[in-house]
């Protein structure tokens, strides 16, 4: 079986991708994630998927399974990225207050120098921030690496009163349609998972 590669730093896609049982290691990625000139945010999203995952793969030299991806937040088209500091991650949580905005992550695989990708795209609504709250929420340091400023599977979850699409997409790591394109390229998760139980009589 292929060797598996996260091209990425990000702890919550480590930990996505040992949910669904996947052995990997993780080699992370270095890319310019600036925005081209008239680059939508969905081609920028899948653009720096694809980019990770292939810079990566061209630092290994062999049959490797490279997985990279990218999460941003669009709000009324705009892509909020990570916050630069407290006051923008304070300005950031003001504007998603008691408005609905997507989350756009992106994923690919690269495997023998052929690259597939996939987009995913989320609504995500949150109900309306009191200012107190998003200071203390800014001063607990959760929102400083993360798109939007927000972590769904953290303290941030008591933000969002709906979502509507891959839970997984939005913490960093579409779970189905990663899973899919691992198996496209040759590796159905599913043979690495444990076997626990007895045959069936
Ligand atoms: C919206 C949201 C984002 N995030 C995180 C996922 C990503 O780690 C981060 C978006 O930044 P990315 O630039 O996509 O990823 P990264 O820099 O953390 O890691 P790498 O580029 O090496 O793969 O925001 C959450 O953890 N929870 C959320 O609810």
């Amino acid at each position: 079986m292929a060797d598996i590669v996260l091209a990425s730093a990000s702890p919550r896609r480590a930990e996505l991708l040992r949910q669904i049982g996947v052995d990997f290691t993780v080699h992370p990625a270095d890319v310019d994630e600036s925005v081209e000139e008239g680059e939508s945010p969905q081609c920028y999203v899948e653009r720096l998927a694809r980019e990770k995952a292939m810079v990566v793969a061209g630092r290994l030299s062999g049959d490797e399974l490279v997985i990279g991806s990218d999460t941003s937040v669009v709000l009324l088209g705009e892509i909020l990225g990570k916050p630069d500091n407290h006051d923008d991650a304070v300005a950031m949580l003001g504007r998603l207050s008691g408005a609905s905005h997507q989350v756009m992550t992106g994923v690919a695989v690269v495997r023998n120098g052929l690259c597939k990708s996939t987009l995913v795209v989320t609504d995500v609504r949150f109900r309306e921030l009191s200012e107190p709250e998003v200071e203390a929420y800014v001063f607990s340091g959760e929102p400083m690496d993360k798109a939007g400023s927000y972590g769904i599977q953290g303290l941030g979850g008591i933000f969002v009163r709906e979502i509507r699409g891959s839970y997984s997409a939005v913490v960093g790591l579409p779970l189905q349609e990663t899973a899919a394109l691992i198996a496209e390229a040759g590796v159905p998760v599913w043979e690495n998972w444990p076997r626990r139980l007895e045959n069936r009589t």
